[in-house]
């Protein structure tokens, strides 16, 4: 099979599907295999059936929806008014990426096999699902190892040439320019008249408020983005899609690695890299490339170590590489850990015998991501603005090392003086309030603890403007919340209490975990709670979720099935599965 012409697609959100299809190609070119990569967003859908082998990997999202750039794939095959045999020709293989916290796990990998299958196409090698909960890239290696074996064993033509693998540099040519004559840099405060990519707009911070007392040890933030004359349609429950800025200490210490003198310097490079802004938004200066296109704090994966070797000009270092990505996880999780949690520290842990200079630097990092926040405000009380809130991530590696997140440590620091503009986007979610003859005389039960209260900030917003209409006749509105200790991180009390006040909120039920010997939580508040939910439930009403995946979201899952069942007997359990079919109950959990 290795003579046939391969087509590898990617779906992805967070471009790991993508780092995945580009290491498969790189893999399959080595052996000498015709193959092509596409971005599920640039390929036409129509042009499948004459698809001899192909193969996709794609992420699941939301609550098992397919990432942004797959959407049109995704619906495509799902039209009705294809034969049977509309893809009978097409042979195919999958990895889905996936986590397995979410009831949905490889929901969009599992459903393109199932329509593809549908549609006559043939499997021709076992679909694979990777699991972020666990190690999903030594589940994508196992399996493109799998794939690999399988391709070269069912080799029918001896005369196929496998070149061998080289070590020899490919370096990426690059000039540098006097001016910036496209002016046509990602970001530039102040100008929002740039052209960027479609979706994304130029946002001012117009304020960040601190959420939690002077008690907490941790911090909270609500916000605030002016998006006035931006173009920005936005929904309560939708997420918003930020680009971060790299810390100037990062950017100096790459500066550092590379030796840069100038970072001022405009710069092109002169051929296509994987890093995909830079093939968009070139030429720039070296500063705002590193400060902007360039991922230096996620934890270097596999693929990326091993993309290194043919810079590495000490042999036992390139040894050391080459035993970090087998697929031991042991010696892996010890160089994380131990010697360089991210990206940047990979290069720097590297440095004394990395051969690679500015282009070589620039094709080996991978691309920014943006970082998505449930959006907590609602376009029917502040149509300019679009609020979020958050708890400034920290963490610690074994050794005690302190990191901090990159996106809440950059936003945090802005407030209206600091005239900052931020690239934005907006990703519309099926988490909503349902539209106005679906409400009527329906409850709603609200769960979001912690900065899970985003979203619900902003339905009742909606929801007290709703409730204001003419004929308006909403059922009951509860909202559980809980925090820790209401000294310390009962965010946004205020606003909860006024609703409650005011009659938008029905009932408000808080749990405060930390306040006594017992934990107690939004589940214990449930079960006391437990003839209002059951009201609700066999009334047609909703139920959401937001927040914390692993445990909350379960439990919560866990303690409303208990509670269907202790109130409704066999028939409240059928009610329980039929919830999420009807969409009604709806979670944006992570
Ligand atoms: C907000 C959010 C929603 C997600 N929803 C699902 C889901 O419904 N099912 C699933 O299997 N994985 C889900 N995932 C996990 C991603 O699919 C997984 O992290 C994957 O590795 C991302 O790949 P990508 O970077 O290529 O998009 C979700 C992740 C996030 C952050």
């Amino acid at each position: 099979m290795l003579d046939k012409k391969f087509s590898i697609f990617f779906g992805t959100q967070t471009g790991t599907a993508e780092e995945f299809a580009e290491d498969l190609t790189n893999s399959l070119k080595e052996l000498g295999v015709k193959c092509s990569l596409h971005d599920l967003e640039d390929y036409d859908p129509k042009h499948l059936p004459s698809e001899e082998y192909t193969i996709f990997i794609i992420s699941t999202y939301g609550e098992g929806e397919p990432p942004d750039n797959a959407i049109d794939f995704y619906n495509y095959i799902h039209d009705d008014d294809h034969p049977k045999t509309y893809l009978s020709s097409m042979n195919y293989t999958v990895f889905g990426l996936g986590d397995s916290t979410y009831e949905t796990f490889n929901y969009c990998a599992r459903n393109v096999k199932k329509k593809f299958d549908e549609l006559g196409a043939r499997l021709f090698f076992k679909i694979g699902y990777g699991d972020d909960d666990d190690d999903i890239e030594s589940d994508f290696l196992s399996w493109k190892t799998n794939l690999i074996e399988f391709l070269k064993s069912s080799q029918t033509n001896t005369s196929t040439k496998t070149t061998k693998k080289t070590t020899t540099i490919k370096h990426i040519e690059y000039e540098f320019l006097e001016t910036n004559p496209e002016k046509k840099a990602f970001r530039q405060d102040n100008n929002t008249s740039i052209q960027l990519e479609h979706k994304i707009k130029f946002s001012k911070i117009i304020s960040s408020q601190e959420l939690h007392t002077k008690k907490s040890k941790r911090s909270a933030k609500l916000v605030k983005f002016d998006i006035s004359n931006l173009g920005l349609n936005y929904n309560a429950g939708d997420h918003i899609g930020i680009y971060p800025e790299n810390s100037i200490e990062n950017v100096k210490r790459v500066y550092k690695l590379l030796k840069i003198e100038n970072p001022d310097q405009v710069f092109i490079l002169k051929e296509k890299t994987k890093n995909s802004f830079l093939t968009k938004y070139q030429p720039c200066t070296i500063k705002e490339a590193i400060s902007n296109y360039c991922d230096l704090t996620s934890p270097p994966t596999r693929i990326l170590l091993s993309s290194l070797i043919p810079y590495i000009t000490n042999q036992d270092l390139t040894k050391y590489i080459s035993s970090l990505t087998n697929l031991e996880k042991n010696e892996f999780q010890d160089f994380l850990q131990n010697k360089a949690h991210t990206i940047l520290e990979t290069f720097e842990f590297f440095s004394e015998s990395l051969n690679i200079d500015l282009g070589d630097f620039f094709g080996l990092c991978p691309s920014q991501t943006p970082r998505f926040y449930s959006i907590a405000s609602s376009p029917l009380e502040t149509p300019n603005e679009i609020h979020i809130v958050f708890i400034n991530s920290v963490w610690y590696t074994n050794q005690k090392k302190k990191y901090l997140g990159l996106c809440t440590s950059f936003i945090s620091q802005f407030s209206n003086k600091d005239d900052k503009y931020v690239p934005v986007f907006i990703r519309h979610s099926e988490f909503r309030l349902p539209n106005k003859n679906q409400i009527q005389n329906k409850s709603i039960i609200m769960v979001g603890p912690g900065t899970g209260f985003a979203p619900f900030r902003g339905f009742i917003q909606e929801l007290a403007i709703r409730k204001k209409e003419k004929n308006s006749q909403i059922g009951n509105i509860t909202l559980f919340f809980g925090c820790r200790n209401r000294e310390e991180d009962f965010i946004l009390q205020d606003e909860m209490q006024n609703a409650k006040e005011t009659g938008i909120l029905d009932n408000l039920f808080v749990s405060f975990s930390r306040e006594q010997k017992e934990k107690i939580y939004v589940q214990n508040k449930m079960l006391e709670n437990k003839q209002i939910i059951w009201n609700c439930i066999r009334n047609n009403g909703y139920f959401y979720i937001c927040g914390d995946a692993k445990k909350m979201a379960k439990g919560v899952i866990n303690t409303l099935f208990s509670i269907c069942s202790e109130m409704g007997g066999e028939k409240g359990e059928q009610l329980f599965y039929s919830l999420k079919n009807n969409k009604r109950l709806l979670e944006d959990v992570w």
